[in-house]
């Protein structure tokens, strides 16, 4: 069904959707953001195909709005609507990472026109704005749907369909139960991963080298500090209560890997680490979130001109389309490794036997 469609908030996640909503056939979607470089830029790339001036207007227009605006503009937004008056029914949802007050906002509407799903879409990027905003952003992520009281499957339905072409896979969970997991895998890594370079940041002045010595597994675990400060500040109020007693188990755990360490605990050491190990391999790879969606291949290679291009020539005298490259690791005259990303595990096992046979060091990982 042709649907009319109101974004609100044009940044990474916005504009992701956007890009992906125009292409359906008969959708009109009408975006509206605060910042009018990027409505201008959307409405000039084709990502929407009105841009909206006034909010009251837009809102009366459409049949489905998505709130896509940082969490406490989103619970504004939210109260905000259900003071105008309708004459057709509105479909709302949000991209919102904590969903609890969201929730509380639209679960309190007793406007007859309207009702609310939920959504969160478990992707993203420590980039932000429409700049940073790709169509193909969301695939084979996990999109979280949480219904207010008054939603009924159908209207979970109609989003579905609304964002089918994102390649997006839709699951469904209570307010809680999503805010609980996303402090656990996104919230609580975020201030982790902060708290990490404040560690290196004291260490700087006694030793100044350091930075240069922050290579693949520093960079990895801290590339999520250098997310939008703001929008992360947001995201731990919003989830304050979780994150604070998150806190108090990390502490606890903690306590236990100095105890180890202190009582020269080997065997408990290795335990520690070989179970993390364990759980870690065995998370799920082909979905986006916490572990990259792809196939992936690490290829060690020499710091010499050309050798990236030794590499990526090959694939490509090959007809092997690849989704990603990444240097994760290169020190001057001594090897590094080469991240590579497969859209299939077909293209990543030809790549690996390819590569081989031309004498590189190759590791698959799936
Ligand atoms: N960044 C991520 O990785 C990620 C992933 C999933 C969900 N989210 C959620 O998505 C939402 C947006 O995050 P983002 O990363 O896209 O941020 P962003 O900064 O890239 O985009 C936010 C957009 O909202 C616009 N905006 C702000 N206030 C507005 C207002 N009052 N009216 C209209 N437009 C307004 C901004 O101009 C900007 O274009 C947040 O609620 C966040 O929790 C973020
Ligand atoms: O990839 C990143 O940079 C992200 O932080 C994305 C991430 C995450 O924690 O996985 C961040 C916040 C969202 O609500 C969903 C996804």
């Amino acid at each position: 069904m042709a649907e009319k469609v109101l974004i609100i908030g044009l940044g990474l996640i916005g504009g992701s959707l956007a890009m992906n909503v125009s292409k359906k056939e008969g959708h009109l979607v009408i975006g509206l953001d605060q910042d009018e470089k990027t409505l201008n830029m959307a409405l000039k790339q084709g990502v929407i195909h009105q841009a909206a001036k006034d909010f009251e207007e837009a809102v009366k227009e459409a049949d489905i709005c998505v709130l896509a605006t940082p969490i406490s503009v989103t619970i504004e937004y939210l109260h905000a609507l259900q003071k105008i008056e309708l004459d057709k029914p509105l479909l709302v949802t949000d991209v919102s990472s904590v969903k609890k007050r969201v929730l509380e906002a639209a679960d309190q509407w007793k406007h007859p026109m309207l009702s609310f799903v939920g959504g969160h879409p478990m992707a993203g990027s420590h980039k932000q704005g429409y700049p940073a905003a790709k169509p193909h952003l969301f695939e084979n992520a996990i999109y979280v749907l949480t219904p207010s009281v008054h939603a009924n499957g159908e209207e979970a339905n109609r989003l579905k369909e609304l964002f089918s072409e994102t390649g997006a896979r839709f699951l469904t969970f209570t307010t809680r139960e999503h805010d609980e997991m996303t402090a656990v895998i996104s919230h609580f890594p975020h201030l982790i991963a902060s708290s990490l370079v404040h560690q290196a940041k004291g260490w700087q002045d006694t030793h100044p080298s350091i930075e240069h010595l922050a290579a693949g597994g520093f960079k990895d675990i801290t590339r999520i500090a250098s997310s939008n400060p703001r929008l992360w500040q947001d995201i731990f109020f919003q989830n304050r209560e979780l994150l604070l007693s998150m806190l108090d188990d990390w502490i606890s755990e903690m306590e236990k890997v100095r105890g180890f360490l202190s009582e020269k605990d080997s065997e408990g050491t290795l335990k520690y680490l070989t179970d993390a190990k364990h759980y870690r391999d065995g998370l799920p790879v082909k979905e986006r979130g916490a572990i990259p969606a792809f196939y992936d291949l690490y290829v060690d290679i020499h710091d010499k001109p050309g050798a990236i291009y030794q590499v990526i020539g090959q694939l490509a005298a090959a007809d092997i389309s690849i989704k990603n490259i990444e240097i994760l690791e290169i020190r001057e005259g001594i090897t590094g490794v080469l991240r590579i990303s497969f859209a299939s595990s077909e293209d990543q096992v030809q790549s690996k036997a390819l590569l081989e046979k031309n004498s590189f060091e190759v590791m698959l990982q799936q």
